[in-house]
This record gives C-alpha cells, structure tokens and sequence, in this order.
C-alpha cells in the first residue's frame, strides 16, 4: 500500500469521532425536500455544508436554482457547488462528485424507534437517523477526506469538483439545466475527467460492490373528486359516488400482487434478455437470504436470486405509495373523502422511454375509469420522470474504484445494477461526456427511505477510506478511451 495511503486510513481512524459528530449535526437538520414548510431547513442544510467546506479551505458558491415548478411561491433549495484545492492543479485530473443534501420524510409517528433528526448509535455500531445513509452519510464523507487529508500533511491527489443538491428526492427538480449550463466549455464543470457519485447501496452487509446501471422513474398522480365537501357517511353513504370507491379500483388495475404491471403495452417496451447479461447474475454474491435479512421478511415474490435481482435491476416495476386526502389515522372516522389523489410509479429500464410509458399509462388509466362510469372527475397526472441509466464498468474510473476497493475491504467488488433512481446520473454522463461511477458507502440493511434507517459506523469509516482511496488511485490511472 503507498505510505500515503497508510497515512491517510490511520488519520481517518483518529478524526473517527468528530466525524460522526459531523454527522449527528448534519442529521439535525429536518432537510425534507418533499414538504413545503420544511424549504427552509433543506436551505439551512445546504448553507451548513457550504460552512462547513468553506471552513476546510474550498472554494465555494451557493448557486440558486429559481422558483419551483408549479409552486412558484417557493424557491428551489441552492446546488451547492466548489472546488478543492481552492485553485485548480493542472498537472492534476479533476473528478467531479455529486450528492444530495435533502431527506425524505421522517416522523417518530411512523413507527421509528429513536428520534429520526437526532443521531442514535447503538452497542453495534449502528448509527440511526433519517439522512445517515441517504445521502448525509456519503455527501459527509467527501467532506471527512478533505479533512483527512489536510491533517495528515498529504498532498490532495486530485482536483475535487463538487455538486450538492437539496431536491433529489422531489425528482432533482431544476437541476438537470444547471448541469448543462455548467458543464459547457469555460464554466464550472467543465474540465471533468470522471465523475464519481456515493448514493447508493450494498447489495448485502458483506461485499462492496461498483454500480453501473440504474432504474429510471416516472411518478404519477390520479385525482379523483365529487362532493363539494368532506361528506357524513351514514347521511351521505348510498346517495353520493364515492371517489375512494373509485380510486382504489383504478390503481387495483395497475399492478397485480406478483408484481406484474397489468398497463397493457408496458412489457412489450422492455429490451430481451441476452444469454450474455444472463450469465452475470449467478456470480452476483448475493443470497435470499440477504434479501429477506433487508425485507426484514420472507415476503420476496420470487424464489431464486437470479429471477430477484433481474426483478430487481432489469425489469420495471410498479409501486402504488399511498393516497392524499384519504382518511389514515388510527380510530373510526366514519367519513366520505370529497377529494383524493392517489400515487404511484413505475421504475423503468431499458428500453422504456418516458413519454411512451406516459401515453400507456395516461390511456390506460382513462379507459379504467370511463368503464366505471363515474359521475366524479378524475385526472392522472406526471409528477417527476427520471430516465434509467446504464455505463461501461470496464472504465479506468470503475478500475480506480475496484483498486480502493481492495485496499481498504481485502476484497474484490461486484458490479451491479441498482433498483432505484438518480436522475442526475444520466445528465452528467452526456452533460460531461464522461463516465460516471456510483460508489457506495452503505449496506443493504440501512433501510433508506423507510423507518429507522441508519448507517454503521463500520461503513462510514471504512466508506471515508474508500472514497479518498479511489480519488488517489484514480489519480494514477492511465487515461484510456473506453
Ligand atoms: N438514493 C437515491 C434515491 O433514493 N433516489 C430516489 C429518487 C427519486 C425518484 N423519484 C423520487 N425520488 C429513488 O426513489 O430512487
Ligand atoms: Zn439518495
Ligand atoms: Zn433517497
């Protein structure tokens, strides 16, 4: 291992603590980017972390984004973008790193065991809190190599370009533009030679793996309304066409409980699977049991990993979220909801464009409801579209990882697809025209997006090694074309 290395993990060992410090103070803040009154502490969020680089030195801004689509009374939250070293080295590569500082929602009611902003470490090591490991964690962890780096006295062995956005679980909305803009000659982004995002997961608790491949989303509503007003059902209940009558049975038309998506013309849009890309599940370390230890169930719909994984990676699925205006607390309220939207998405893979999954969908959806022949008025609407995203792990960048990986877990990645979405991925491949390497931090029992999720200090060490692992061997890699 080069002595610089050796150094750097020793250092990051010693600042173990204040690192999770830094965490704890990051998880504080309610960043929750999906609900409207909690703008102002995503804002608060990107401005701490442009303190907090501010404070090691980098050169940074906080870019504003304008007003929100169809909420123009609200302002989108900064991208937070610098670079570091605050002056660029020309003998040095430049990598371009992208993470989020935003949060899904969180609330004890949900069900958590601890406090969802306060940061709780347990006797194993696990560090709970909403943002721990989506993506407070692994933005952090950039953050942790600077600092590292900075008190072991060693050189920085790139130009660090950075992008943090507070709207990715709202769909990144206003950023794919700004991307674009800034990644155009002379402007910020633009001498990029690889991009490295940390935002996803592990596919079990033991083996690191490289990611090249994403799902894209397309998100729906359908609202459904009658009466002018909340309505009594004992008065009202046999009189008035009911919209949550109507509703559930327009989203029990859409998927069934296997999983298959029932919207006619969706499957016939997916690429045929290859003998070649069939061969690469069976030497995915993976098991049913990692499934069901992440489930935290024996719930999974199929019984093999292969069929799991391609169900997974390389097929689309169709997820229903819940129900606006619908009645959900505990009790009996005995009442008819005048308005309800219901919500849904469907994560797409190769080869499903966007606008033909929308026009299958919107079609759909009508005919459903033209056969209920409702009095009520309904609407189905595209909240947020993100397309899927696969690379070319055989890439110098995917190498520079897979080095980093060895050397700080004693172990040799998979490569694998992920279920889930980052719709930036794909902008800053052809925005850069570069490639792009997502690099986890997290296991597959974080729970991202659920109750009680959480990080392992394990991971969060050991994931601060890695990312400042990779920077350095990506640094000596030879630059090829592919
Ligand atoms: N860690 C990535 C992530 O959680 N991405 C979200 C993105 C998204 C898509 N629509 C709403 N949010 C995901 O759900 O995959
Ligand atoms: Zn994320
Ligand atoms: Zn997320």
């Amino acid at each position: 291992m080069a002595p610089d290395l050796k150094s750097f993990y020793k250092t990051v060992d010693d600042l173990a603590e204040p690192f999770i410090e830094r965490l704890r103070d990051a998880v504080a803040i309610p960043s929750i980017s999906a609900e409207d009154e909690r703008r102002a502490d995503v804002v608060r969020m990107g401005m701490w972390l442009k303190g907090q680089l501010d404070s090691l030195g980098a050169a940074m801004e906080a870019r504003p984004l304008g007003a929100q689509p169809g909420k123009e009374h609200l302002h989108l939250p900064p991208a937070i973008i610098g670079r570091y070293p605050a002056k660029k080295d020309e003998s040095k590569r430049t990598i371009l790193v992208y993470g989020h500082y935003d949060v899904q929602p969180a609330s004890l009611s949900d069900g958590w065991k601890t406090e969802p902003f306060k940061l709780s470490v347990d006797d194993k090591g696990r560090m709970y809190g909403r943002g721990s490991t989506d993506d407070k964690g692994p933005v952090l962890g950039w953050l942790n190599v600077i600092e590292s780096h900075q008190k072991a006295g060693i050189d920085f062995p790139v130009n660090l370009l950075m992008c943090f956005e507070g709207m990715e679980e709202y769909g990144s909305e206003g950023l794919d533009d700004f991307i674009i803009a800034e990644c155009k000659p002379g402007k910020f982004f633009a001498d990029a030679d690889a991009c490295c995002i940390s935002d996803n997961y592990w596919l079990g608790t033991e083996k690191p793996c490289l990611t090249y491949g994403l799902r894209g989303c397309n998100y729906y509503s359908i609202e459904i309304s009658g009466p002018g007003q909340d309505l009594h059902s004992g008065v009202f209940g046999g009189t008035a066409q009911e919209p949550m009558t109507d509703l559930v049975r327009v989203m029990g038309s859409l998927v069934d409980g296997d999983g298959n998506i029932l919207i006619p013309g969706i499957k016939e849009l997916v690429a045929p699977l290859t003998k070649e890309e069939q061969s690469l599940y069976k030497n995915i370390a993976f098991t049913m049991d990692n499934l069901y230890e992440s489930l935290g169930s024996k719930t999974g719909i199929f019984p093999d990993k292969e069929s799991t994984l391609m169900g997974r990676w390389r097929y689309p699925s169709l997820s229903l979220h819940g129900i606006e205006g619908a009645f959900s607390a505990p009790g009996a309220k005995t009442v008819i909801p005048a308005k309800v939207t219901g919500k849904f998405s469907i994560r797409t893979v190769p080869d499903m464009e966007p606008q033909e999954v929308d026009s299958l969908v919107y079609s759909h959806v009508d005919k459903v409801f033209k056969s209920l022949k409702s009095k009520n008025t309904m609407h189905c609407n595209l909240q947020h579209s993100g397309k899927w995203w696969v690379a070319s792990p055989k890439h110098w960048n995917f190498t520079a990882a897979a080095k980093a990986v060895e050397s700080v877990w004693g172990v040799q990645p998979d490569l694998t697809r992920e279920g889930g979405s980052i719709p930036v991925t794909l902008t800053f491949e052809q925005a850069t025209g570069k490639n792009v390497l997502l690099l986890p931090m997290g296991s597959s029992t974080d729970a991202a997006h659920s109750v009680n999720e959480k990080l392992d200090r394990k991971n969060y060490i050991e994931g601060i090694k890695l990312l400042g692992a990779y920077l350095h061997y990506v640094a000596e890699e030879p630059m090829k074309t592919s």
